[in-house]
């Protein structure tokens, strides 16, 4: 027989509602996070990611529901009494301190022993890689390195859980880029169950094991990137991982979601291909997004956007009112709007 495997549960949100005043700003969130799970809060401006996050972390109480971390109940349990690390997108460091000095700040305050704060710090300045650096006050580090402290910071007192409130959005793209997938091997290394929060649907995707994306105070689905990004539950959560077409192909009766990479073109017709004109090109690098027109309107609306890999277009020879005939290569993906 085969033995299932329980995971264990780091966080267990039951029937949470959060007001200000009469502001509904979490509605009726239900959401278990296992044990060494990375998992981000995806959403809008405004739609409660950090509320929910910071109700997690006992900065906000909740009107209604309860929190249990690492199997207890904290509900109402004070912050200091639930076993997290903080990182916000404002590193927040103290600038009067080293680097090492900001690491063991949280050590020292828990009355460890010198010789274990420094053995602790030092691994944490090996584990995000500022060895070089351990002496230097934050004034002398980058954005991405300010970060890295406060990661460490966070790190320091072997929290069940690491909270990270728009971790990155501070740091330009490229040290962005860089850190984000750093993030990811030291949350696999350590094993700590992670929540980010964010409103960059790339940064998530790329980085979490699942991800709840949040709209108006609700969950509106929660999955794995793939899940989110190829089987959208909703409109609003196609939309918001990425671009959507509305097709309503001849022989069907609903309108299809359609993303820009599911389609085909071609320059040359044939039976099951729909014609139109190139109505403008728009050069990606290693994609370039054509922007169609279909011949016949009934299909959409509006203009059919679709993205094809540079060197295909290359050979294809694509340019802008050219005739063209594409076809929905991934049919299977698509879902009906509803
Ligand atoms: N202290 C507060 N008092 C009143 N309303 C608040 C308070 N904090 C947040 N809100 C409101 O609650 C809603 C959710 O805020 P929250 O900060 O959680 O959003 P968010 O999804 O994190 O947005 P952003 O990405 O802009 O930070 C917003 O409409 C906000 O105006």
């Amino acid at each position: 027989m085969k033995k299932s495997v329980e995971l264990k549960k780091s966080v267990e949100l039951t029937g949470i509602n959060k007001y200000y005043d009469d502001f509904h700003a979490l509605k009726n969130i239900n959401l278990t996070i296992n044990d060494g799970e990375f998992i981000s809060f995806l959403g809008p401006s405004g739609c409660g990611k950090t509320t929910l996050l910071r109700t997690i972390a006992g900065l906000e109480v909740c009107n209604e529901g309860t929190i249990v971390l690492s199997g207890k109940e904290v509900t109402h349990k004070p912050a200091r009494q639930r076993d997290f690390g903080i990182v916000f997108q404002s590193y927040a460091l103290f600038p009067n301190l080293t680097v090492s000095e900001n690491i063991g700040y949280a050590l020292k305050s828990r009355s460890m022993a010198k010789k274990n704060i420094q053995t602790r710090v030092d691994e944490l300045v090996a584990l995000v890689g500022l060895d070089q650096l351990a002496d230097r006050y934050p004034v002398q580090l980058s954005g991405g390195q300010q970060q890295r402290v406060a990661l460490a910071r966070a790190l320091a007192p072997n929290p069940k859980l690491l909270l990270l409130d728009e971790p990155l959005s501070a740091l330009d793209a490229k040290v962005r880029h860089n850190l984000r997938q750093e993030l990811k091997d030291l949350q696999k290394k350590t094993g700590i169950t992670t929540i980010m929060v964010t409103h960059d649907q790339e940064e998530a995707l790329a980085i979490s094991d699942r991800i709840a994306v949040l709209n108006h105070g609700e969950i509106e689905q929660i999955g794995t990137p793939d899940e989110i990004y190829s089987t959208p539950a909703t409109e609003f959560v196609a939309e918001f991982v990425g671009t959507i077409n509305r097709m309503t192909l001849p022989d069907a009766e609903s309108t299809l979601i359609v993303r820009p990479e599911w389609i085909e073109v071609f320059n040359t017709p044939n039976e099951q291909r729909m014609s139109g004109v190139i109505d403008s090109m728009e050069y990606r690098g290693a994609t370039t997004r054509l922007t169609l027109t279909p011949a016949d309107q009934s299909i959409s609306s509006e203009s059919v956007l679709v993205d094809v890999a540079t060197p295909y277009c290359k050979k294809m020879s694509f340019e802008t009112n050219q005739p063209v005939w594409f076809e929905i290569a991934h049919k299977d993906l698509c879902s009906a709007q509803h």
